[in-house]
């Protein structure tokens, strides 16, 4: 997106109602315009007081009361600026709302479904948002207005007050600030965007080590890991100095223009005060205007310059976060019951290596489904495909006779839900975990469930507030796994895959775990559980055997009497 399109992306977001943000940005106008006026007055009250005082004429009373105009001007202009930035800061804190919302919403199915999802670079992406918003619309988008509008005016009575000479020497100096500036942020964008590139890369690469601390300090890894961050350290560094490099370029060519501009005007108007051509309050008016220009114009510059980074980084949110239809993400459905699944032909591929192949089977509702085979045979694949998370290229998958890719995404997850190999616990306490939706689970049936699947090998009481840690780390494989076999047990989906959700499990607690899923199961969810343990297969309705690329699906007995490979697999004592 370019920075005009980012600049008109966040304009139009302001303008619109639902961020409720008009009033606030009519107010920060209004308190704007009314300080471009004063600003222009200042100076032309200065003059007058000056004037009198020359010239020796007028009243005490008249100079002190333009005197004290200018003051009051001065003070209220400074007063009203602190003002209108508590209403910019509301601006801001609205239009950051509403981009994270956004493109979290946009984001999370995404890394959800994709394995590859970067979700460290959409964390930075988003700490840096508010701060991006704040350069943008405070330092730029508010000044850049009113400073306009201010130049105008102060150039008109300029233009009125002294000869033209003086309006041609403020518009050329005023023109090669503009093209200076120009070029600079052009040079200034392409660098900006390495240098973000180069932030999104450090925080990818740090979060990934903080996410996988005990892998690298059990493996005696510290030290190269400590080294793999600073490249990363290294690399921004080296993209920030060439940002810095332009910055200062860019500064000492605009501050070189502004300066020679001063000067030049200040050796005319002395000049013109001793030729008697100005009077000694123009010459204080066109002081007053030129550094009353001067100053914000160098802050300006320099917010130029830091903008680049900043419109990239917002740049990337709103493209992370567009194009999401404004729907509810989980439609409420009557569908009710448990559901039968059908594989037709199914194959899939991930690049040239095909996973799957012809894969054909029917599931009855409510069915017991056991799925085994060989790692890397295309378990999870295929459960994935049933869920509809992945697409297969080949055949179809029907729910209940309807096929699921004319099923939109968040209703599949409702009709399918999977458990993935690895469970991701929340940072929270037992309790939210486990009762996390979609499930119904009661906390005194929580409690009954985990006490009777020994969560505590002791028995002790369990502490549903305690506290689980990252990603569960105070917990232990199996207990992970038993909280969230609880959870799904009070799930009502018209199907559930457990993807190796009992492997942690010893084998009573699985065989309790999974009665106690099928009991509960019981004309209402088609169960299928991903597992390398046969054990259950004797029990399962189906039983799914994975293969080179081949899929055979029948009981356990008849598999093992027609399937050599099953029968193989089975004697192997998986
Ligand atoms: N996102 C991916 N990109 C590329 N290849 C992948 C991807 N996911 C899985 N694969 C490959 O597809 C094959 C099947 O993987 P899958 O996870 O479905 O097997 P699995 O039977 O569930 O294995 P396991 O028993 O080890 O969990 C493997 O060779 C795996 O490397």
């Amino acid at each position: 997106m370019t920075s005009f399109g980012v600049i008109r992306r966040l304009v139009a977001m302001i303008g619109r109602p639902s961020l409720s943000a008009r009033r606030d940005a009519a107010s920060a106008i209004a308190i704007e315009l009314a300080n471009v006026a004063l600003g222009v007055s200042a100076p032309v009250l200065l003059k007058l007081a000056v004037d009198a005082l020359t010239a020796g004429t007028g009243p005490l009373g008249l100079i002190v009361l333009y005197v004290a105009g200018f003051v009051i001007a001065w003070t209220a202009t400074n007063a009203m600026t602190a003002l209108k930035y508590t209403f910019t800061i509301r601006i801001i804190d609205k239009l950051a709302r509403r981009i994270a919302l956004d493109t979290v919403r946009a984001q999370l199915p995404t890394l959800a479904r994709k394995r590859e999802g970067d979700s460290a670079r959409l964390q930075g992406v988003l700490e840096r948002l508010p701060f991006s918003l704040q350069i943008v619309i405070d330092g730029l988008l508010w000044r850049m207005a009113p400073l306009i509008a201010q130049t105008l005016i102060s150039l008109a009575i300029v233009g009125a007050l002294a000869p033209p000479s003086y309006v041609a020497m403020m518009g050329a100096a005023l023109g090669l600030y503009i093209i200076a500036t120009g070029h600079g942020a052009g040079r200034f964008q392409e660098a900006a965007r390495t240098a973000h590139e180069a932030a999104a890369c450090q925080a990818q690469t740090v979060g990934d080590i903080l996410r996988n601390a005990r892998r690298v300090v059990f493996n005696g890894n510290l030290a190269a890991e400590r080294d793999r961050i600073d490249e990363a350290l290294v690399a921004r560094r080296a993209a920030n100095e060439a940002v810095s490099q332009l910055i200062a370029a860019t500064a000492t060519f605009q501050s070189a223009v502004l300066a020679a501009g001063l000067s030049v005007l200040l050796i005319l108007g002395t000049a013109d005060v001793s030729a008697g051509r100005l009077t000694v309050g123009d010459f204080v008016l066109l002081q007053a205007y030129a550094f009353r220009l001067a100053l914000p114009l160098g802050g300006f510059g320099y917010v130029i310059r830091q903008a680049g980074v900043s419109i990239a980084n917002i740049s990337e949110a709103l493209e992370l976060g567009g194009g999401i239809p404004d729907k509810h993400l989980l439609p409420a459905s009557e569908r009710a019951g448990p559901a039968a699944i059908e594989l037709d032909d199914i194959g899939f591929r991930y690049g040239e290596e095909w996973v799957l192949r012809d894969a054909s089977a029917y599931i009855a509702p409510g069915a017991f489904v056991v799925m085994v085979g060989p790692n890397g045979s295309g378990k999870s694949t295929l459960a994935q495909i049933i869920a509809g998370i992945i697409a297969p290229e080949e055949g179809a998958v029907s729910i209940d006779g309807r096929p699921l890719r004319e099923i939109e995404p968040d209703e599949r997850h409702w009709l399918v839900l999977y458990a993935p190999q690895s469970i991701g616990l929340f940072n929270r306490t037992l309790r939210e975990n486990a009762l996390y939706p979609p499930t119904q689970v009661a906390e005194a049936e929580l409690a009954s469930l985990l006490d009777e699947w020994r969560f505590y090998e002791s028995g002790r009481p369990i502490d549903l507030d305690l506290a689980v840690g990252e990603q569960g780390a105070r917990l232990s494989g199996g207990q992970m796994q038993k909280l969230e076999l609880a959870r799904l047990a009070g799930v009502s989906a018209p199907v559930v895959i457990l993807d190796e959700t009992t492997s942690a499990l010893d084998r009573t607690s699985e065989a309790r775990a999974i009665r106690t899923l099928k009991e509960r199961y019981r004309d209402r969810t088609t169960l299928i559980l991903i597992t390398h343990r046969v054990a259950l297969a004797p029990e399962a309705d189906v039983v799914l055997f994975l293969e080179n690329g081949g899929l055979e699906a029948g009981r356990h007995e008849t598999l093992l009497r027609e399937c050599p490979g099953y029968e193989r697999f089975c004697s192997l004592g998986a």
